[in-house]
């Protein structure tokens, strides 16, 4: 099924999965759609992998970390929070040199918390990797202080927007 992209949200500088200055990182681009959900898009990169042509678990755990928890930003972009647990499941082996979509969704949003769950799904439509997480909400300059947030939170244009992402597998 297609979505229709809304919003395509901020990127840092060099953060491992979303930084645009980390040639080592995942380079993950964060797309809110029309249904709520987040969706992320990453390209895999044999550098990315454990065994030859299987993306590292340690990899997936992240893209899914930073899935999930940006998943609050969809209903109030001026939460932020810190990963307090994050539980896997690998179902599949995620494929390197594959455009790889990980899906995610609030479940629980209290005063103190955000819980939320996601998934990387493969192009076949199969789901590959599964989690669930919570997050303690703090603001960013708890998280990250004496940090400009100008140079380091940035609109990222595309030349070409994205403006539906095709879910594979719904
Ligand atoms: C300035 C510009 C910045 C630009 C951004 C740049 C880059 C970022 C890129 C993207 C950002 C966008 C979104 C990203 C979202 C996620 C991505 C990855 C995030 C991370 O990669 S982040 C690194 C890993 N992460 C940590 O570095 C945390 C280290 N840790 C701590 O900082 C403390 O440990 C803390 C604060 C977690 C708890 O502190 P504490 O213990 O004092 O908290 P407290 O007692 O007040 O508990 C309050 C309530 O949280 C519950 N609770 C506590 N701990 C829990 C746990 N571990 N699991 C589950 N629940 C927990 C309690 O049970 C209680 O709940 P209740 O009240 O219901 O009992």
């Amino acid at each position: 099924m297609k979505y229709k992209v809304l919003k395509k949200q901020n990127s840092s500088k060099t953060c491992l999965v979303c930084g645009v200055k980390n040639d080592l990182g995942l380079k993950a681009r964060f797309y809110q759609l029309e249904n709520g959900e987040l969706a992320s898009i990453f390209n895999s990169k044999e550098f990315h992998q454990s065994y030859p042509g299987r993306v590292h678990g340690g990899i997936s755990a992240a893209i899914l970390d930073e899935t999930i928890g940006r998943a609050i930003s969809v209903s109030d972009e001026t939460v932020w929070g810190v990963t307090g647990s994050l539980e896997l499941r690998y179902k599949k082996p995620v494929p390197i040199d594959c455009d790889l979509i990980t899906v995610a969704r609030v479940t629980r949003d209290t005063r103190k918390l955000f819980e939320g769950e996601g998934e990387i799904i493969l192009p076949n439509g199969e789901i590959a990797v599964t989690a669930k997480a919570k997050y303690v909400k703090m603001p960013i300059d708890q998280i990250a202080d004496e940090c400009d947030m100008a140079e380091e939170w940035l609109p990222i244009p595309d030349d070409e927007p994205v403006e539906y992402i095709e879910i594979p597998g719904r």
